[in-house]
């Protein structure tokens, strides 16, 4: 694993916007992985304020999202397809039928969950994943204790999840329990991984990351036998875990 130090926040938007910019550009065709939740948010308006300046076009690429809750249609506004459509897609030229997330409304989740990870073998897999990580190490919505060996796949949500996206519901109650995401295989069949760490409430996360075991308690830990993946984290995230060890 690459790590790369930035400033801030900012910084570490403004740094994988350019790296996903210059593959959309330099791409005949791209899979790209996107990911949601706070972390991605600078990432994605740093890519709308190019599209507008630069005219970067993403009619040629195809996106698949990482998760999506339980229960929740497209149309609402917690919902991670809405969350999508209003961060990113609506803003720039990509063709919405190339925008992939799984559907937390199916009437058939298990079915959902195979024809997802169909879709993403068809279209040859993924090219370049952005990802975040949970302060428990959770990528997509793999909690600890999912299986490196999950393809996508139902998960009942941690409490810790739960209570750290009550932020967006009006109460916790409100907050699913359960969400479709994309395996630990899954996610490791990505070509190249991006991995966001913002923050001095992930700094112990990424400490474990770097220095803790390779095992499925803290999911994220698999990142370490992929070969192709770059940490961006900023001052915060790496200050506080350097005082840590
Ligand atoms: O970026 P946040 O909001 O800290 O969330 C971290 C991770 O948790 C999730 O939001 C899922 O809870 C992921 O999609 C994200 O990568």
């Amino acid at each position: 694993m690459k790590m790369i130090e930035v400033k801030d926040y900012q910084e570490m938007s403004k740094r994988v916007a350019e790296y996903i910019i210059e593959k959309v550009r330099t791409s005949k065709k791209l899979n790209l992985g996107l990911a949601t939740g706070g972390t991605p948010v600078g990432t994605y308006t740093n890519l709308i304020e190019d599209h507008k300046q630069n005219y970067t076009s993403y009619q040629d690429v195809t996106t698949f999202n990482l998760d999506e809750y339980v229960g929740l249609s497209g149309d609402d506004s917690n919902s991670y397809r809405y969350y999508m459509n209003d961060q990113l897609f609506d803003h720039i030229d990509i063709h919405k039928s190339n925008t992939y997330i799984p559907r937390g409304d199916a009437s058939d989740m298990q079915k959902e969950c195979l024809d997802y990870e169909k879709l993403l073998t068809e279209h040859g897999g993924i090219d370049l994943q952005i990802l975040g990580i949970g302060s428990n190490g959770h990528i997509g919505f793999n909690e600890p204790g999912t299986s490196f060996d999950s393809n996508t796949h139902l998960v009942e949500l941690a409490p810790s999840t739960r209570e750290a996206n009550a932020r967006y519901f009006s109460s916790l109650e409100e907050v699913p329990t359960k969400a479709v995401t994309m395996g630990i295989a899954t996610i490791m069949k990505s070509k190249e991984i991006l991995l966001l760490i913002s923050g001095e409430n992930k700094s112990e996360a990424l400490s474990q990351l770097l220095h803790g075991e390779v095992n499925e308690s803290f999911p994220a830990s698999v990142l370490r036998n992929h070969p192709y993946v770059t940490i961006i984290a900023d001052k915060a995230a790496i200050a506080a875990e350097k005082v840590r060890n």
